[in-house]
């Protein structure tokens, strides 16, 4: 699909450090997540994602990703992280999300969801949420594992944006965008030394590999035809 002037959006999710968080912002990730879901190995402590806040670059969104913690818990990190966006990755349903004041995207694990999950079905489900991340793991399963997300899974019938998620890295985001077109893409392990230490070398090329995807038109050789940012 040719898709000029469309930028794909970009989230780092499971930063820890400010310094990891600054590059962010200098690379122009649109998002950056901060973890509170105590199954993560990326989590941090309400007290220290508001230091990561104030780390963060103006016009750049903050990302509170919860899984099945209490409501006391959202309120606690939301107070110091001041996210712009939450993101529940469990077993929250629409009543508990919008509980917040705060729009919120839902993570879906598409690993044998099968034909049975449609956009109608989801949309249904969670009528206010803003968009979805799907993701590569199963039902129930946390994210961040860079399980490979399947991208024939994915819903056609998506009529809200859905952010890409699971398995992607700079090796293979410029493929993933290519087939599916998503509004955004997020990525965790894919960027990263190990769990919350990421690099900077790799967030760098992942967001390369982005722009290029959104820049150019390929012939059906897949050969680059034209360059939108470039004109080449
Ligand atoms: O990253 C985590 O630790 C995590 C824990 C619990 C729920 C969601 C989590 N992360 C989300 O999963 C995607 C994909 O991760 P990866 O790139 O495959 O490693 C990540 O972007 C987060 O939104």
């Amino acid at each position: 699909m040719v898709r000029p002037l469309f930028r794909t959006r970009i989230k780092f999710c499971g930063l820890t450090r400010a310094g990891d968080v600054r590059l962010a912002g200098e690379l122009g990730v649109d998002a950056v997540g901060l973890i509170f879901a105590a199954r993560s190995p990326r989590r941090v402590a309400p007290q220290a994602a508001r230091g990561l806040r104030d780390a963060l670059a103006p016009l750049v969104d903050v990302v509170a990703l919860f899984m099945d913690n209490s409501v006391d818990e959202v309120r606690e990190a939301i107070a110091h992280a001041r996210p712009t966006l939450l993101q529940f990755h469990g077993g929250e349903d629409d009543a508990f999300c919008r509980k917040f004041g705060l729009p919120y995207l839902k993570g879906i694990g598409l690993r044998g969801a099968g034909a049975s999950l449609s956009g109608r079905v989801l949309h249904g489900r969670y009528p206010h949420a803003a968009g979805f991340v799907l993701d590569g793991h199963g039902a129930g399963e946390a994210g961040g594992s860079g399980q490979r997300v399947d991208i024939a899974a994915i819903p056609p019938d998506m009529s809200k944006p859905y952010v890409l998620a699971g398995g992607l890295q700079p090796d293979n985001v410029f493929a993933a965008v290519r087939a599916a077109s998503p509004w955004g893409v997020d990525v965790s392990s894919g960027i990263e030394l190990e769990p919350g230490i990421k690099d900077g070398a790799l967030m760098r090329r992942f967001v390369e590999e982005v722009r290029r995807a959104d820049c150019v038109e390929l012939g059906e050789d897949n050969d680059l035809k034209e360059c939108y940012a470039c004109g080449r």
